[in-house]
């Protein structure tokens, strides 16, 4: 028996796996395994499982398990399902993102005794600083106005990591502004993030030692998603694999790849599940949605994959709905009509039960404000919010949910927060570990009650943070998030007023109406899924149309994701024109995306 903190939780999870072929088969696999399958399959089910199990029967401590995922909210869900079988983040269980898992497993421990071109001690630039530094390494390169835009040339890259190779000169005006970018931000002693994952894909592939040595630590990797993540994490997972040995449990959807944009790839998930020595699972029943709703998604996607419900007799369905007068009127119509009769139609179901999705910010403004006139909380999921969710401000989150009651149900559990805590020290020894846990449990015991959050963040930032980020410099980033956050709490800012309790809210709060772009929908589910702006030109949007197929499909694909949360009713909502920010109207019609849809 292994000797990590471990609970039987797992065990009646896993009972609910075993009327499922594919799920058990995942379950049971002890080697390394790739599960490709769609929307609510059980994928992330079948992986938590799984690592529970691991944790509890392979791995014996120090050796642990690392769990890579594409976002931080996809890496704090996956540790919320994580902790419902009893498995806290500690030393021996590493649940991040990419970029977390390459700065403190790879670069942080081994950069420096690697010889890497990169200034040290790591510094990673704050947004602002990498953009200002582009500006001018850009301009000095092509002169004032020059149009190149930061995220293409960050996305060129993310795909193209060999600096040796005929692809990384195929575009030498694009090579030569990352080459400058990269040269100013290193003498500035900074770096960014995709120089993170470049450098941690480095370190795995040209070093036989770092892979040994990762190996010792981890000797099984998951990786949830799969699909939204690049070629540089792709490299890390087949070196280890392949070639180090380590046992890989993976999991994703081909045709919920919706990142091609930021350098994701989903083909290479389906390449990865045909190498030797990858056991490839396919899932096909859907647990999720009712056989209404997975008819008209693979109508929408254009594919039959020929999944199935796991209770088909369930009542779900997929309306669509013209709002003549344009999207304020979409918005109105979501909130004083379809979520009231929502709410009534099912015993029980509440706000929290329902999600309006939307393409971007703008709709999320527009859906806010008829959200607010109804009357409805809410809690609001796209790049309005004021501050970032990175590692350090969901754990200033959760602190305040614990010192605002959740202490009283160990919701979210003091370890937990300890664990993260001292993961953003870097690797401590025993005795400074506990002197680092003991100083925050003081801390939080001696902050318990709801009051306002503005002072308990300024109080943690004094004592705590202040001395972390000082000492920390690959913290600088994350810091400047916090520091939002604290401007957004002051009594001028969009947060004045907010409680402790508040600050932690979230999506999955059960009386709040949840608000949020496709892109951070992925991985959620909801009884009632609205999805607002189905207009052409609007979505799909004029940016997508200078455009490949490529980028059509992709945004197909949101769709889909989309439709998929829901598990009783889509509605889809349109008004057959688009307004442009100088109020043209342009009469184009429904979505493409609805064209053929309902029988
Ligand atoms: N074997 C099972 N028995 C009962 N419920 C299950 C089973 N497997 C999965 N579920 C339920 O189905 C829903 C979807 O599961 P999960 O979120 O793991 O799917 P997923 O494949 O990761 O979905 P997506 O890709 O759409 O995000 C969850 O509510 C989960 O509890």
């Amino acid at each position: 028996m292994a000797s990590h903190r471990s609970s039987s939780k797992y065990l009646q999870a896993a009972q609910q796996l075993r009327d499922n072929p594919g799920q058990w088969e995942a379950y049971e696999s002890t080697n390394s395994c790739c599960v490709l399958a769609g929307p609510g399959s059980g994928k992330t089910k079948t992986l938590v499982t799984k690592l529970a199990r691991v944790l509890a029967e392979d791995v014996r401590t120090p050796r642990g398990v690392a769990c890579i995922t594409f976002s931080n909210e996809a890496a704090r869900e996956l540790s919320r399902r994580l902790r419902q079988l009893g498995m806290e983040q500690s030393p021996q269980l590493f649940v991040g993102t990419v970029h977390s898992f390459c700065l403190l497993h790879l670069l942080l421990p081994f950069g420096e005794l690697a010889g890497l071109p990169l200034p040290f001690p790591l510094k990673i630039a704050t947004e602002n600083q990498a953009a200002r530094i582009y500006k001018t390494a850009a301009e000095e390169l092509r002169g004032v106005g020059q149009p190149t835009r930061k995220d293409e040339v960050d996305r060129y890259r993310r795909v193209n990591l060999d600096r040796d190779s005929k692809a990384w000169t195929q575009d030498p005006e694009m090579a030569a502004l990352a080459d400058a970018y990269e040269e100013a931000l290193h003498k500035q002693g900074l770096i960014d993030f995709d120089d993170i994952v470049h450098y941690g894909q480095r370190l795995v592939n040209e070093h036989d030692w770092v892979l040994k040595a990762v190996r010792a630590k981890f000797p099984v990797l998951a990786v949830d998603e799969y699909q939204y993540l690049g070629g540089a994490l792709d490299r890390i997972v087949r070196r280890l694999t392949v070639q180090g040995g380590v046992r890989l449990i993976a999991v994703g959807d081909v045709d919920q790849s919706v990142y091609g944009f930021t350098g994701a790839n989903s083909e290479l998930l389906a390449d990865l599940s045909q190498l030797d020595g990858i056991q490839a699972i396919h899932l096909t029943v859907n647990y999720r949605s009712g056989t209404g709703i997975i008819e008209v998604a693979q109508r929408a996607l254009g594919k039959d994959r020929g999944y199935k419900s796991s209770e088909p007799d369930r009542q779900a369905s997929v309306q669509i709905h013209k709002c003549d007068e344009g999207l304020q009127h979409q918005a109105e119509y979501a909130m004083q009509t379809l979520i009231p009769a929502a709410l009534a139609s099912k015993a029980g179901r509440q706000l929290g039960d329902i999600a309006v999705l939307y393409r971007n910010r703008n709709v999320g403004d527009v859906a806010a404000i008829q959200a607010v006139t109804a009357g409805y909380p809410f809690v609001r999921i796209d790049n309005a919010a004021p501050y970032r969710k990175v590692p350090l401000t969901s754990w200033v989150e959760d602190c305040a949910i614990w010192c605002a009651g959740g202490w009283k149900i160990s919701g979210p559990p003091l370890r937990d927060l300890q664990g993260r805590w001292r993961s953003f020290h870097g690797g401590l020894a025993d005795r400074a570990a506990r002197d680092a846990a003991a100083r925050l449990t003081g801390f939080l015991w001696s902050h318990r009650g709801n009051g306002p959050a503005l002072g308990f963040v300024e109080a943690l930032k004094d004592e705590l943070l202040g001395t972390l980020i000082d000492a920390r410099g690959e913290l600088a980033d994350q810091a400047a998030h916090v520091n939002n956050m604290h401007k957004a709490l002051q009594p001028e800012g969009v947060l004045a007023g907010t409680t402790k309790a508040q600050l932690g809210r979230r999506d999955g709060a059960p009386k709040q109406l949840n608000l949020l772009t496709l892109h951070s929908a992925k991985g959620t589910e909801y009884d009632v899924v609205i999805i607002l702006g189905l207009d052409q030109g609007d979505f799909p949007s004029p940016n997508w149309f200078d455009n490949t197929l490529e980028k059509m499909e992709e945004a197909r694909r949101l769709f889909y994701v989309g439709v998929t949360r829901a598990r009783d009713e889509a509605h889809l909502m349109y008004s057959g024109f688009r307004k442009n920010q100088y109020g043209k109207i342009y009469r184009d019609g429904p979505s493409e995306f609805l064209n053929g849809l309902l029988p």
